[in-house]
Formats: structure tokens, sequence, C-alpha cells
């Protein structure tokens, strides 16, 4: 889906020209679920923006859903296939009602009159949002409107949805809801970039990403990320509670695949030597 080699990206600040991503390698097979986390400022919103064409790479390779993403047309048509849900939710919508806002991207896409009211209301009510079709945007909630932008890909048959963020301004249960529903789209064979600061959100995931100053520093499996790698301390994270006890484990002798990421793991490891 995302294939990123020796990817650069310089962006002009004032006079000078910042380098922002360098270096990059990274690659994201079809119907993978990949979280990519950071400080601020370490390039994870730049460097999904090359994912959908929004940003232009200063150097390297870049294709995604096979389009070389060096070609100014393939950077317009890769939105056809990749999809990005923003953190700010006022700044994605476009119509004042749900149902204008999901029909307005088909609408650009030329897609008939029938098979767009078609294509809406499932969308919206596959994210919970099919009684709220007529009400005013203006009248939901963050977490809804955030299903909507989800709506509005799931409308345009996205086949990977890249979210930047998404929950960073929600209340922690509809923070929940949309990281739960990401997971749920990833089973049905969407493929999904999570961006994000919350550990324990990597930790429940199959593989992580991390970006620093730039650069990809580590690309791989959480357990490993958070047990082996030395960079959590390195980047000076804090510890979500599982992964504490779980340094706590490890210091005692624990066996590495014991090592517990979500709650339930921690429950089951502890079970077994109880
Ligand atoms: N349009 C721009 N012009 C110039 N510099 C930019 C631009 N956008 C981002 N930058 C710079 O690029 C670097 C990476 O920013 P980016 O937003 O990609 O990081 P991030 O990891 O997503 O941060 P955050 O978590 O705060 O969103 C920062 O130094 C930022 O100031």
């Amino acid at each position: 889906m995302i294939h990123a080699k020796h990817l650069t990206l310089s962006l002009q600040d004032g006079q000078q020209s910042l380098t922002v991503l360098q270096d990059i390698h990274i690659h994201i097979e079809k119907g993978e679920w990949v979280a990519l986390t950071g400080a601020n400022g370490s390039g994870k919103s730049s460097l999904v923006r090359t994912f959908n064409g929004l940003l232009v790479p200063s150097g390297g390779s870049l294709t995604a859903a096979g389009l070389d993403l060096r070609s100014a047309t393939n950077r317009s048509a890769v939105k056809q296939s990749i999809q990005l849900v923003f953190q700010s939710p006022e700044a994605q919508t476009i119509g004042s009602t749900p149902e204008e806002d999901v029909a307005f991207g088909l609408e650009n896409r030329g897609i008939p009159r029938d098979d767009m009211k078609a294509r809406t209301l499932r969308a919206l009510r596959r994210t919970g949002l099919g009684h709220k079709a007529a009400v005013p945007v203006s009248d939901l909630s963050g977490g809804e409107r955030q299903r909507l932008a989800i709506a509005c890909c799931l409308a345009l048959e996205a086949e990977m949805i890249i979210f930047d963020e998404a929950t960073s301004m929600l209340d922690p249960v509809s923070r929940k809801e949309i990281f739960a529903f990401s997971r749920e789209l990833w089973r049905r064979g969407v493929t999904v970039l999570w961006v994000t600061q919350r550990m324990e959100e990597l930790a429940a995931g199959e593989r992580v990403a991390v970006m620093d100053q730039g650069r990809l520093v580590y690309d791989g499996d959480p357990r490993t990320l958070f047990y082996r790698s030395g960079l959590p301390a390195a980047l000076r994270w804090e510890d979500p509670p599982v992964i504490g006890i779980g340094r706590m484990m490890q210091d005692n002798g624990w066996p590495a695949e014991l090592l517990p990421l979500t709650e339930q793991e921690l429950e089951e490891a502890l079970c077994r030597y109880s």
C-alpha cells in the first residue's frame, strides 16, 4: 500500500528551508494496522501528508496505492484510495448536515445521484449516524464529527484510512470508541495508519513506527519496543500503568513472553503464576 525509500521532505519556513523528513524507509502492506508515534514536531503529520499526496517529497521514492507520488497526477489520484481523518473535527466538514457532507465527496467523484444517496446513508449507518443524517453538523458532538469524517472515507470506499491524532480533542469515551472503530475497520479489510501520542494505543496494536526529529527510529512490534529497545527511556516516554507493572516483572526475571502490553495480558500472566 505504502512504499517509501530514502524519503526526504524539506519545507520553506520564511527564508529558510527546513528538512522535516530525512531518509525514511517504510513499507505498509495492504490490510495492516500500524501505529505511528513521536514527539510534537517529530514529523508524523508531514509524513502522513506525503502518503496521500498533500505534501510533495523532496527526494527519495514514494509509491502509495500503486501510484508513484513523484507525479502530480498521481498525487491527486491517490486521494481516491487513501483518506485522512484530521485532529480537528471542525476542519474537515463542508456540508451543513451529515448527509450533505458525505454526499459532497461522492458528488466530486461523479457518482450517480441514486447511488450517492444509498452510499451516503449506508456510510452514516455504519458509523452510527444514520439517525442524525439531517441534523445540522453544528449540533454534533466532537466524537460524532469524527465519526462523520470516517463515514466520508467509507462512502468513498477508501482502501486506507490515516487517523492523524484524530482522537486527541475527544473525551475518553469518544476516544476509545473511535479507536475501537478503527480496529473494526481494519478487521474488515481497511488498511489503517493510526497516528497517536497515547502509549496504551501503541501497546494495543501489532506494529509501531516511531519518529524522532524527522527520522524513523523504530519500526516493529510493541513488545520489543517497550521491553527491549530502550527507546521509551531514551525518548523519555511516560509508561502506561500496564507497562510500568511489566517493567517490574521484567526486573524480577519474568519470562519475556509474559511481559504484558494490555490489561488482559497482565491478568493472564498473573493468573498463570498465582
Ligand atoms: N507548512 C510548514 N512549513 C514549514 N515548516 C513546517 C510546516 N509544517 C510543519 N513544519 C515543521 O515541520 C516539523 C514537523 O512538523 P509535523 O507537524 O510534521 O510534526 P508532528 O510530529 O506531526 O507534530 P505534532 O505532534 O505537534 O502534530 C516541525 O518542525 C514543524 O514546525
